[in-house]
This record gives structure tokens, C-alpha cells and sequence, in this order.
């Protein structure tokens, strides 16, 4: 997807996690996309593989230090609103941080000053002009019938939901269940870079006792392949369709 790639695996980077997780390249790669400059993680960090949350974190700092000035993150996620089918792509509009209702927030700690301020605010977290761009682009490459806008919900894993918790969830407001994205939105919006977030609902959450189904990673791997490609296509056309200031790195 990126011209003049220059890869960097993610072991060789000092002080960088490590992918665990199946599916996770482990690679940080650079290069361009119709002439503009961008840098792509294969592979993220989550609370479940054990690390501390501001090192799944880190990378976002290290992206604003080398001039990215807009964080575009993809995910896989469970559909809890009764309206979403299996394949379909949410642009993401709000969150529900709900590690960080225990206390788990990447910005706890010492505030550093030099990315921003102690308390950010988190109402304007997903930008609403990028939100708007990836509908209409969604929309121009035909992807209206799958297309849907909506809440997630971060959770810990590894486990997948009880029947209980999807309940709850839904009645809470989330649209997307899932166990990444919202801590490095909560990074990158304090230190004032603009985020955009899609989900693919990679599985229908299990919200009925009778139900024979049951949430598991191949499935979440499988359904990501199908839509790899219109995925992929929705999000370099956002990149090439973004205002850039002062054209620096996405
Ligand atoms: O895109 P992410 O990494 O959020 O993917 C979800 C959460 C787990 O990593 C995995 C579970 O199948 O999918
Ligand atoms: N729950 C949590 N995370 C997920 C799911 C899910 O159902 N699907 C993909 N990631």
C-alpha cells in the first residue's frame, strides 16, 4: 500500500513492546501514499498481553515527536447494536473507556507537559470533520450497505464478554465491544493530534442464553480478511483525502 517503504521490525526499535498477539506483524513501516508522507503500525499493543498502558501507548508519543499531525486506527471489534451484521465497518464517533472508569488511563501519573495538558478533554475525541470524510468516501466507494457510525466500548480481555456483560454494555449505549484503540485515542488526542477510528465487526456479540455461538479468534481473523481490502482502500483514500496543513506525516 506505501511507496518507498523503509521497514522497521519492532524488535529492533529500543524500548518498543513487542507484537504477541496472532495476527500482530510486529513492524513499523514507512513510506507514501500518493506523495504523502505516512507511518503504519503492523501490529498493536493491548492491556492483556501484560503490558503496562503507557507502553501500548507509546508509539503515539513517538508519532507526534516525528511530526504526525493525524492518527487514522482500524480494529476489530464485536457488534452489540442489534442493527449490525458481520462485515460491516463503524466509523467510530465516541468511546466508553472502561478500564479507565476503574482508574486504568493512560494519562495517569505525572502529567508530562510537553505533550498536554493535565486534564483533556475527551469530548471532542474522534474528529467530527474526518468522521464525516470517511462516511462520505465510504459512501462514494459503495460501501453505504455496510457502512454504519457508532460507540465502542474498550474492555481488558483476553476473555470475550459474558452474555451478562454484552447485556450491559448495550444498555450503556455501545454500539462495538472490543480490547484496544481507545487508550492510544486518549494519547494522541492530549497531545492534540486528530484522530479518526473504524471498527470491523468482526462477530455479533452472544446477548441470548439459547444461543449456540461462541466468540473466538479465528473467526475475528477470518472476518478481517474478507473485508481487508475495502478496508484498506477506505482508509488510504481518507489519507489522501485529509487537508494537511503543513503536509506532514499521517
Ligand atoms: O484490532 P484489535 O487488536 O482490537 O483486535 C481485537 C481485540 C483482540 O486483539 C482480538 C480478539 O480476537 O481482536
Ligand atoms: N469482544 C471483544 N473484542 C473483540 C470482539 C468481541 O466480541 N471481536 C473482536 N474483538
Amino acid at each position: 500500500m506505501l511507496k518507498d517503504q523503509v521497514v522497521f521490525n519492532y524488535k529492533d526499535i529500543p524500548n518498543f513492546p513487542q507484537s504477541t498477539v496472532h495476527g500482530h506483524a510486529g513492524r513499523l513501516v514507512f513510506g507514501t501514499l500518493k506523495g504523502r508522507p505516512c507511518v503504519c503500525m503492523q501490529g498493536r499493543f493491548h492491556l492483556y498481553e501484560g503490558y503496562p498502558i503507557q507502553k501500548i501507548t507509546l508509539p503515539m508519543r513517538i508519532f507526534k515527536m516525528l511530526g504526525v499531525e493525524t492518527v487514522i486506527l482500524t480494529n476489530a471489534a464485536g457488534g452489540l447494536n442489534q442493527d449490525f451484521k458481520v462485515g460491516d465497518i463503524m466509523v467510530i464517533k465516541d468511546h466508553i473507556n472502561m478500564p479507565g472508569f476503574a482508574g486504568n488511563n493512560p494519562l495517569v501519573g505525572p502529567n508530562d507537559e510537553r505533550f498536554g495538558v493535565r486534564f483533556p478533554c475527551m469530548s471532542d475525541a474522534y474528529d467530527r470533520e474526518l468522521q464525516q470524510l470517511a462516511v462520505d468516501i465510504g459512501q462514494e466507494l459503495g460501501y453505504g450497505d455496510f457502512l454504519k457510525e457508532g460507540v465502542y466500548c474498550v474492555l481488558g480481555g483476553p476473555s470475550f464478554e459474558t452474555i451478562a456483560e454484552c447485556r450491559i454494555l448495550h444498555k450503556l449505549g455501545a454500539d462495538a465491544v472490543g480490547m484496544s484503540t481507545v487508550h492510544e485515542v486518549i494519547v494522541a488526542r492530549h497531545c492534540g493530534m486528530r484522530v479518526v477510528a473504524l471498527s470491523l465487526i468482526t462477530n455479533l456479540v452472544v446477548m441470548d442464553y439459547d444461543s449456540q455461538e461462541k466468540a473466538n479468534h479465528e473467526d475475528v481473523l477470518q472476518a478481517s480478511k474478507l473485508r481487508a481490502g475495502q478496508l484498506e482502500r477506505l482508509v488510504s483514500t481518507v489519507v489522501t483525502r485529509i487537508d494537511h496543513p503543513n503536509s506532514n506525516l499521517i
